[in-house]
């Protein structure tokens, strides 16, 4: 279960204060995974990162009783200066796992053959997204953030066998997805939220909540 009770935040722009949540108070059980509709630049990262523990809140407090992902993608908990069989073995450490199921599941699903043992800091942009994408998907986690949907990247065997991987995962997990675009929760969420005005409207369908975007868009 993650939870917000009256959780504020707002960043001071240097002119106004953009406000991201208001007082918001809501909850995501285990088992009903969420979908989050917000325009862009409305604060979709920030409360993802938010739920992470990433980012903090001004006022409020949030609960965490389940293990939570960080968000997909997120590429801000490896070092550059090691390679992706340092980082692999450390991270398993981290997370209480054995580093050799972590080190070797990684390196079968990233296929970086020899860079696995050079430096993060020598990878193109896709290999790093591939090694991070890997990395969360040798972590068992029983809540999934994702943000905007999957990271593509261009390397079709590595999608098509992490995709495989995330979806067997997710028939167990819980996801929150935040998403611009109602077609990308369709394939993840039962029930779903608008993130409006600082405040979080919950629905139980996709649907319902739909109607109050596309209402918003249009008035
Ligand atoms: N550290 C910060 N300082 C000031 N403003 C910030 C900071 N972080 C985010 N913002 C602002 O808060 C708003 C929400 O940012 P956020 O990245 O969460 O939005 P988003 O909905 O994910 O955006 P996008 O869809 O464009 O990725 C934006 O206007 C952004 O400029």
């Amino acid at each position: 279960m993650i939870e917000f009770d009256t959780v504020s935040k707002s960043f001071w722009t240097g002119k106004k204060r953009k406000v991201i949540l208001d007082r918001a108070s809501f909850r995501v059980e285990i088992g009903n995974s969420l979908g989050i509709l917000a325009r862009n630049g409305t604060g979709k990262t920030t409360i993802i990162n938010m739920m992470a523990g990433l980012e903090k809140p001004d006022e409020g407090r949030i609960t965490r009783t389940s293990r939570i992902s960080f968000p997909l993608g997120f590429m801000g908990g490896v070092i550059n200066k090691h390679t992706a069989t340092e980082n692999s073995r450390y991270i398993a450490r981290l997370y209480g796992l054995d580093p050799d199921y972590v080190e070797s599941f990684c390196r079968w699903l990233c296929g970086l053959d020899e860079y696995f043992d050079m430096p993060l800091g020598t990878y193109s942009a896709g290999m790093r997204a591939r090694f991070c994408f890997a990395l969360m998907l040798a972590l068992e986690f029983d809540i999934y953030l994702i943000d905007e949907g999957m990271p593509a990247t261009t390397d079709v065997e590595f999608n098509r066998k992490a995709g495989s991987i995330l979806r067997d995962r997710l028939k167990n997990a819980t996801i929150i997805v935040v998403s611009h675009s109602a077609q990308t929760l369709e394939k993840f969420c039962r029930s779903a939220a608008v993130l409006k005005d600082g405040q979080l409207y919950m629905f139980e369908t996709l649907e319902e909540a739909k109607r109050l975007y596309d209402y918003e868009a249009h008035s």
